[in-house]
């Protein structure tokens, strides 16, 4: 059975950890820093197990031993905005956090693939490249598969259509540089451009930037977590299960889209090695240069990070 380890037994982690159970993916390890939090936790799930059906095992932790030789980890370890706060706010306490766990993950499971999580994510992520030195095939973030999935509902709202008629694509920094491509977002095949006016695009991709604070908005203390789960498992299942399947990845870039040296939202083969692929869609000039622009928010962020 795989194993599959979560750094972080908060909302993120811990609905992760339920959606990667429930599909009976893989062993789950749940590893946190609080005291019987990632214990108790995965007990309750444990005492699912008959009601779901499912089959593998859920542990918790507060020690990196038991998480030793996971195929697959992932880090949501750190503290979550609340309302008034952008994610770039989070960057002082969570570099600190991520430095340190990225290191401690890394002694117990050399040759997993890495998926990291905590905001601000490209900025993390890169952070975690730069401190781990993984290769770039096993080393990602997780942020570009829940701003498409809300791109896909903004426009199932606008246009009363259903999720499984939708491909949609949101790429670029998982922030406010984010970038949606409408003339490759489709309902049946078919680009929302064709389907709903200027103005309704430029809605639906206003509505997809502005998700994540529109839940903290609501939320008050904290952020989304179960888009944010189920996003998660949709990309550990295409690792584990070797899919091959497309979506938009925070990927290391190393000159496609001319952007150079950077983590950020990208179409990404997903397969058993990890990263399989970036995949270069034939953009406009105008597509291009949003992108790109994008990359320079990210960069912005990265001069931000402690020496
Ligand atoms: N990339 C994305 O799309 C998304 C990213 N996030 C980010 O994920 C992170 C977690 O969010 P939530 O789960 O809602 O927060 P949370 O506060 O519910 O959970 C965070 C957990 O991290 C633990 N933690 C802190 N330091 C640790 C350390 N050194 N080692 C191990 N565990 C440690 C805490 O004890 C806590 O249980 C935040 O940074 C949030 O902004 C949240 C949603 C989506
Ligand atoms: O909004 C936040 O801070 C959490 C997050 O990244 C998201 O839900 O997209």
């Amino acid at each position: 059975m795989a194993k599959v380890t979560i750094v972080g037994a908060g909302n993120v982690g811990a609905t992760a950890a339920h959606i990667i159970a429930s599909k009976n993916l893989a062993d789950v390890v749940l590893v946190d820093v609080a005291e019987g939090l990632p214990q108790g936790k995965a007990l309750d799930m444990m005492h699912m197990r008959s009601v779901e059906k499912f089959t593998v095992n859920v542990t918790g932790t507060n020690d990196y031993e038991a998480t030793k030789d996971s195929d697959v980890v992932v880090i949501t370890a750190g503290i979550a905005r609340k309302p008034g706060m952008t994610r770039e706010d989070l960057l002082g306490v969570n570099a600190g956090i991520m430095s340190s766990v990225i290191d401690a993950a890394l002694e117990a499971s050399p040759n997993a693939v890495y998926i990291c999580v905590t905001n601000p994510l490209d900025v993390m992520t890169y952070l975690a490249y730069k401190k781990s030195g993984l290769p770039t095939n096993r080393l990602m973030g997780m942020g570009g598969v829940l701003d498409s999935s809300r791109l896909s509902f903004a426009v199932c709202e606008k246009l009363g259509c259903m999720p499984e008629d939708v491909v949609a694509w949101a790429l670029g920094a998982h922030g406010e540089g984010m970038v949606c491509w409408p003339r490759f977002t489709t309902v049946q095949g078919t680009p929302i451009t064709e389907l709903m006016s200027e103005d309704d695009v430029e809605a639906v991709v206003e509505r997809t930037v502005k998700g994540g604070a529109e839940v903290v908005a609501h939320l008050k203390t904290g952020s989304a977590y179960y888009a944010p789960g189920a996003s998660i498992a949709k990309m550990v299942e295409a690792i584990l299960t070797d899919s091959k399947e497309v979506m938009s990845v925070c990927s290391y870039i190393d000159g496609q889209y001319g952007i150079d040296d950077l983590y950020m939202n990208i179409p990404t083969r997903l397969g058993k090695n990890g990263v399989e692929e970036i995949v270069e869609f034939d953009l406009t000039d105008e597509e291009l240069a949003a992108l790109r622009a994008s990359a320079e928010s990210v960069r912005a962020g990265l001069a931000n990070l402690p020496e």
